[in-house]
This record gives structure tokens, C-alpha cells and sequence, in this order.
């Protein structure tokens, strides 16, 4: 039931996953077994190890992965541990940007900003601008972001659709996004790069709550549905 890599790009990217899992639950970024994080496999971009489902975060040894199709989070064989309950999302995010690393926790700024920016049943977003560290998200505009907040559907497959259509119709939005009442989820061409910029998020969601300012919050623009009828 564990990943056993045939590569020795696939065994350094197993480690890597386990390596900052392990960083993360112990800076208090995923308790309780929370939080997931993916890479795409460099000498096979279609392929992506993803950490397994439920186990704890702090504990994850470089067997403790998953690999499944990036773009689609299928799994190929059947003697492998549980992918990530969160695959979908991580698949949305790969097939709509050119993310190679996907990072998602439950870290205490943003998920309090997860809960006060959340409009009901609808996505809507929170606006990041002024603070200096937005310049660490790699954005086209450094002064701005407005910084999506999905609905925490119960159906994951549900939020990764509407995921995949918000990234789709703003292109040039910042490499992350917040899951109501849930967490955080950041993105980048590598583990460490998605790393920063969780960090650079984190770090402004915890300026916006220390400041006290009220959040400016808007409904997104509806975006187009990709759903496939039934
Ligand atoms: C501790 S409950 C958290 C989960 O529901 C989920 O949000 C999460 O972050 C981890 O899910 P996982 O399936 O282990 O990748
Ligand atoms: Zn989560």
C-alpha cells in the first residue's frame, strides 16, 4: 500500500512531499491530519505524486504518496495507498495554470479570512493591496489581488468545477485561492516556490487581521460553468 518510486526523480519528489508536510504541521499549518500537497513528477509532467488521504501530516515518510494524472487525479494502479480527498482541486489547478507544485493547509490567518470574506453559496472575493509582500506573489500588478473564496461544498468534485472555471476566466489572478470556513490552497513552478507563496499569503491574511481594516469583499463575477451536463 506504499508509492514506490521506479525514479530517482520520483523517489526526491516523495521526500520533498514528506519533507514539507512536515514543516508545515509543525508551524501549525495542518492539524488534525489536515492540509495536502502535490508536485507534477519532472520527467513525466502528466504524472503528479499527491499526499495520502488522512494520515498525519507530521508523520509522512516519502512512501506515504500517491501518484495519479495530474490533470485528472486518477489513480493507475490499485495497490497504492488513498490519494488526497482534495485531488480534484489540485487537478483544476494544474489543468487550467501552469502550476507544477500544489500546497494546501488549514493555517490559522487565512482560514479566519476563509470565514469572515465568505459570501453564501457563491464564490466572492477578498482584496490584498498595499502591503509590500504582495510583490512575493509573482503578479502582473503587484499593488492588487483579489484573492478568490470558494464555497466549501460537501462534493469536492464540486468545488474543483468551480475552481477550474474561476482560474479559467481570470487568468491573471493570484496563485492561490481560500476555501470558505476550510483553508488555503497556493500554487507555483515548484514545491518551493508554492511554498513562498503560501507563506506571502498567509503572512497578508495575518496583516489584514492585525490591521483590523475591514475586508473588502466582492461577489466574483460569474464565471462561466464548465460542468459537463449530466
Ligand atoms: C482533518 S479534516 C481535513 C480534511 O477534510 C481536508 O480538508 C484536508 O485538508 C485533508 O484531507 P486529505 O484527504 O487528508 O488530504
Ligand atoms: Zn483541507
Amino acid at each position: 500500500m506504499s508509492y514506490a518510486p521506479s525514479t530517482t526523480a520520483g523517489r526526491h519528489c516523495a521526500q520533498q512531499l514528506a519533507d514539507i508536510s512536515r514543516t508545515l504541521y509543525e508551524r501549525g499549518w495542518m492539524p488534525g491530519t489536515s492540509g495536502n500537497i502535490s508536485v507534477r513528477l519532472p520527467d513525466e509532467p502528466g504524472r503528479a505524486l499527491i499526499t495520502a488521504s488522512g494520515w498525519d501530516k507530521g508523520e509522512l515518510t516519502a512512501r506515504d504518496v500517491v501518484e495519479v494524472a495530474a490533470r485528472t487525479g486518477r489513480t493507475s494502479s490499485s495497490g497504492q495507498a488513498r490519494p488526497s480527498a482534495e485531488t480534484s482541486i489540485h487537478a483544476a489547478v494544474y489543468r487550467v495554470t501552469e502550476a507544477r507544485a500544489v500546497i494546501h493547509v488549514h493555517s490559522p490567518y487565512a482560514t479566519v479570512v476563509a470565514h469572515r470574506a465568505a459570501v453564501r453559496d457563491a464564490v466572492s472575493s477578498v482584496r490584498l493591496e498595499r502591503f509590500e509582500l504582495l510583490k512575493g506573489l509573482g503578479l502582473k500588478d503587484p499593488a492588487l489581488a483579489d484573492l478568490p473564496v470558494f464555497p466549501n461544498w460537501t462534493h469536492v468534485e464540486r468545488i474543483a468545477d468551480d475552481v477550474a472555471a474561476h482560474l479559467t476566466a481570470y487568468p491573471d489572478g493570484p496563485p492561490g485561492l481560500l476555501l470558505a470556513d476550510h483553508g488555503i490552497t497556493a500554487w507555483g513552478d515548484s514545491l518551493s516556490q508554492a511554498k513562498n507563496r503560501l507563506e506571502c499569503l498567509e503572512s497578508l491574511c495575518q496583516l489584514l487581521v492585525l490591521s483590523h481594516a475591514e475586508l473588502h469583499v466582492s461577489r466574483a463575477t460569474q464565471a462561466p460553468d464548465h460542468r459537463t451536463a449530466p
